[in-house]
């Protein structure tokens, strides 16, 4: 199921925290920084806050830069983005800024929260996706239902903790403002669980008058079977991309492949092709490259453009079954093999009867078959 991409937005003191307890929001940006926060919600579809951010800030969550919704309307779309709101209570104060102000409102809530939400006279669409509030079910209904193909994310803490956790988030955008709150009933931006494992990828980072911008994505595969996080959508685009830079053949696939360590470290990458090898795959190519007593290969994730071959007549060995050699046991792949050179090829087949998870995520199939346009008629 396509998924938006997952954006969360946050400005922490050095002490780790999101806000102070008093009364009054804690400005940790400063005016620079607020005004990339406004670039970056004018570059959404939608904007998502959690039942406890309206409570305790009484946000707008405005574009507030008047060319910035210009720019919007001449794009063709709505002047200010979707403002998303998720609770599970239904407990909001009805005449909080969030819903009498900017473009349309959305609540998201639970059977329960949606008729406590309706009593109150909460001035929104609201939307019960039934007796629990699920994070996936929240992601597909804004992209299946609104449109949403960027979402941003603007807290609270429980907010972005659960999305980091599920694996949901594409994108940290993170705030370090110089000073301390010092105070342990303050909010954290993320509590305790069972994060991913590994490091995050550095993106950028970029000075803003004295706070300082990094933006991280995380990089470790899914673990759910049949299941695809952040990570996997990011190393499929890779892949991808890799199957792009193939030298063109009218007689093969252009195809490519990353091996991709349970932790995010990448361990190899190949393509169609590659060095000058007229017959070489992209996994075939990727594989070649690692170390075969590497223990890393057990746990990590094959990510091919093409699935992998299951029968071939320039090498020995079709690529999945070079896969579970390897002892990898994971594959995610964009696209399933036509019959253009090997009638009902099922690599994913060949994969699966040796134990191996295969998720085809065909939102890729697209970007996959680009550069294979003039073999499919
Ligand atoms: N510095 C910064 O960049 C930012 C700081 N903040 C700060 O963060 C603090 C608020 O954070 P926090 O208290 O964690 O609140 P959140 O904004 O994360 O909202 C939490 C609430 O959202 C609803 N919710 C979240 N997940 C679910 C779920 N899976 N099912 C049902 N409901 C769910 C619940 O609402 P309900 O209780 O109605 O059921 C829950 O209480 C404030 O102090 C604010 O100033 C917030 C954003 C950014
Ligand atoms: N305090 C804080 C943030 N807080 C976020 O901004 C929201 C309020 O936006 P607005 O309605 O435009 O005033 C607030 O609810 C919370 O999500 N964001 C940041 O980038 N930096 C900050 O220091």
């Amino acid at each position: 199921m396509p998924l938006p991409y997952v954006l969360l937005s946050a400005a922490v003191s050095l002490d780790g925290f999101l806000d102070d307890t008093g009364p009054e929001r804690l400005l940790l940006s400063g005016p620079a920084d607020f005004d990339r926060v406004d670039e970056v919600r004018a570059a959404a579809d939608a904007i998502l806050i959690g039942a406890g951010t309206i409570r305790a800030d009484n946000p707008r969550l405005l574009v507030n830069s008047a060319e910035r919704r210009a720019a919007r309307i001449a794009e063709g779309r709505p002047e200010y983005p979707l403002k998303v709101a998720v609770s599970g209570t239904g407990e909001l104060d009805p005449a909080a800024h969030f819903w009498h102000t900017g473009g349309d409102r959305l609540l998201l809530t639970t059977d329960r929260g949606a008729a406590r939400a309706r009593e109150l006279g909460v001035a929104a669409d609201i939307v019960t996706l039934g007796e629990e509030l699920e994070w996936r079910a929240v992601l597909e209904y804004l992209h299946d239902a609104r449109g949403v193909r960027r979402l941003m994310v603007e807290g609270g803490g429980t907010v972005h903790t659960q999305l980091l956790l599920q694996e949901l988030a594409d994108e940290i955008q993170l705030v370090l403002a110089p000073l301390f709150v010092g105070d342990p009933a303050a909010p954290r931006l993320f509590g305790p669980g069972a994060y991913q494992r590994g490091r995050l990828r550095l993106l950028e980072t970029r000075r803003i008058e004295d706070v300082v911008l990094m933006r991280y994505v995380p990089t470790a595969p899914g673990t759910g079977r049949g299941a695809a996080n952040a990570a996997d959508r990011h190393w499929l685009a890779l892949a991808c991309e890799l199957a792009a830079r193939c030298p063109p053949s009218r007689t093969a696939f252009s195809v490519g492949a990353v091996v991709v360590a349970a932790d995010g470290t990448e361990l190899a990458r190949g393509y169609s092709r590659e060095g000058g090898d007229p017959v070489v795959h992209a996994e075939e190519a990727a594989l070649a490259k690692t170390d075969p007593a590497d223990p890393r290969l057990a746990t990590a994730t094959v990510y091919s453009s093409l699935e992998p071959c299951a029968h071939r007549s320039s090498r020995p060995v079709p690529c999945a079954r070079l896969v579970l050699d390897a002892g990898v046991r994971r594959v995610v792949t964009a696209w399933r093999e036509p019959d253009t050179f090997v009638t009902a090829a099922d690599g994913s087949g060949v994969l699966a009867a040796g134990g191996a998870d295969v998720v085809v995520l065909a939102e890729y199939a697209g970007r996959a078959k680009a550069p294979n346009g003039h073999l499919l008629g």
